[in-house]
């Protein structure tokens, strides 16, 4: 069974997979760790630069209510009145709808010595009233008073406005008394209060294109100075404190922003990173197929191609895709093809060396059995007849004591030759199969056709007249040739062979220089040359 991934296609495919996993991974810890918070971050910016908006337009509407205090403040009249020189000044000015266009909820004036010398505004049941002390129904502006004589004994700048935070949410804004701008010392103080009604903050809300809440909250309760809550995927509540009189409270402006800003930053990231991953993939696929086509389906038909070459018993010719290649896989699939090519001329010439005979070319012993084996099967099976042969040279000892080794080498050589030649035009097979001796397979050929076959060849060695003048039988060298054909009882190689060596050695024994017959039921006949 192939064991898991062992394909080159799979391991690129895991380790491509696996690349691509680790990427995208990267990219989303890059995404959640890195740019997450620079968007969060920058979040926080525009919803502090948005309070800062909101601070300014309280300086702003501050500022307005400063030079509301001075016009007044440095009013020649009003000077004269805070000298006690001008008693109907309060009767021509100071009254209900004074205040009412100017928005205020009072105006309070202190002498040089800090006390009051005369206060006008709205009690807590919203009545008007006007008096020159304290003493009710003015007493309301006690704590008016209180906090500007602390805020003067503190700081005694020429004018000065602040938040504040008790009894109620209001702007006030302070000025010293003057004659001719600041020429003369401070007569005295001006001080006006303006409620931040609901109809004022909705302006503010409209200035501004904000929405936001102004609370007065105790000092020591304000851990942070400024926060930001996200409520929802579309809004984030902001807040800041900004101090206020008196000391131990503060106003804070809670302000609902749009989170417009971090959505779209957010969807322009996701569009990037959503185009990212899959341009990411496309790549890893885009690589795949490239690794599939250029390198992994010619490897798998290489792979193919040497698989067969276990079932073929000559090699198939190399898939041209692969030998026209002119990469690394060519190279590869073109050196293999000669290698197969040098293994398959050697083991061809060793094949060839194993069956043959090295002296005279013939087939050797190892070959003629195989060759015969699978004959007298062929025969067996389809009821074909088979004959063979068995020669041998007559007193060849005597040749070679005579002639010498290398003249009967070369007496083999040339009777294996004449007999190959002789025997050409029929399908027969020559081989050498002892060191003098030769035998002839005979496929389809009956005891009779042999028997002429033999007698042929016989007469054709004689007329070869080579000379053996030490032979007792003939001048010449001449054979001895047993005969034997399969039938009933000469049904084995090894039966047929016998009775051909048998044959053989009746001819020797009859003479030599002559044929001999295997016959059925032993007898063995020879018939003389
Ligand atoms: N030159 C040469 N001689 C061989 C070779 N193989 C066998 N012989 C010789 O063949 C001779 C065979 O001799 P024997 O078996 O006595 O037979 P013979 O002399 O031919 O006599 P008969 O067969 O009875 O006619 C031996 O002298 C072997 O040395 C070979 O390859 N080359």
């Amino acid at each position: 069974m192939t064991p898991p991934f062992s394909s080159l296609r799979h391991r690129f495919f895991l380790a491509l997979g696996g690349v691509l996993c680790f990427a995208l991974l990267a990219l989303i810890l890059v995404a959640r760790y890195q740019i997450m918070p620079i968007l969060l971050e920058d979040e926080e910016k525009y919803a502090s630069g948005e309070l800062d908006r909101v601070e300014r337009t309280l300086g702003s509407e501050l500022n307005h209510m400063r030079r509301l205090v001075e016009d007044w403040a440095w009013w020649d009249d009003t000077y004269d009145f805070i000298q006690g020189q001008r008693p109907e000044y309060t009767d021509s000015n100071i009254y209900e709808s004074t205040l009412e266009t100017l928005d205020l909820k009072m105006m309070i004036f202190l002498d040089v010595r800090n006390q009051p010398s005369w206060v006008a505004g709205y009690d807590e049941d919203g009545e008007f009233t006007s008096c020159p002390d304290t003493a009710p129904p003015c007493d309301w502006a006690t704590t008016y008073i209180n906090y500007l004589q602390a805020r003067l004994d503190s700081e005694n700048e020429a004018s000065q406005t602040w938040l504040l935070a008790q009894p109620e949410l209001a702007m006030a804004a302070m000025s010293g008394i003057y004659q001719s701008r600041e020429t003369s010392p401070s007569a005295g103080w001006l001080m006006m209060v303006r409620p931040l009604s609901a109809p004022w903050l909705e302006q503010l809300r409209d200035t501004t294109g904000i929405d936001l809440h102004l609370t007065s909250i105790a000092a020591e309760n304000e851990a942070v100075h400024e926060s930001l809550e996200r409520v929802s995927a579309t809004h984030m509540a902001a807040s800041r404190a900004v101090d206020a009189m008196p000391d131990d409270r503060l106003v804070r402006i809670d302000a609902t922003l749009p989170r417009q800003r971090y959505q779209a930053s957010l969807e322009t990231f996701r569009f990037a990173l959503y185009w990212t991953s899959g341009v990411l993939v496309l790549t890893v696929l885009v690589v795949l197929w490239l690794l599939e086509s250029i390198v992994l389906a010619p490897l798998r038909q290489f792979s193919r191609y040497t698989q067969r070459l276990h079932l073929d018993t000559t090699p198939s010719p190399m898939p041209a895709s692969l030998l026209n290649r002119h990469d690394e896989i060519g190279t590869l699939a073109q050196e293999f093809r000669h290698l197969l090519d040098h293994q398959y001329q050697q083991s061809t010439l060793l094949l060839e060396l194993s069956q043959h005979d090295s002296l005279t070319g013939l087939a050797n012993r190892r070959l003629f059995d195989e060759q015969l084996k699978q004959t007298m099967h062929q025969a067996q099976t389809h009821g074909t007849q088979v004959a063979t042969l068995m020669i041998d040279i007559d007193h060849f000892k005597l040749y070679n004591d005579h002639y010498g080794h290398l003249a009967g080498d070369d007496c083999l050589s040339t009777l294996a030759e004449f007999m190959q030649g002789h025997l050409a035009s029929h399908r027969f097979l020559a081989a050498r199969t002892g060191g003098e001796e030769f035998s002839i397979l005979m496929p389809g050929t009956s005891l009779n056709e042999a028997l002429d076959h033999a007698h042929e060849l016989l007469e054709a060695i004689n007329s070869l007249a080579l000379p053996h003048e030490y032979s007792p039988t003939s001048p010449y060298v001449t054979v001895s040739i047993g005969v034997a054909a399969r039938q009933d009882n000469l049904s084995t190689p090894s039966d047929i062979m016998r009775a051909a060596d048998q044959a053989m050695y009746q001819a020797k024994a009859g003479g030599r220089n002559r044929v001999a017959a295997y016959q059925a039921q032993d007898q063995t006949s020879s018939i003389e040359h």
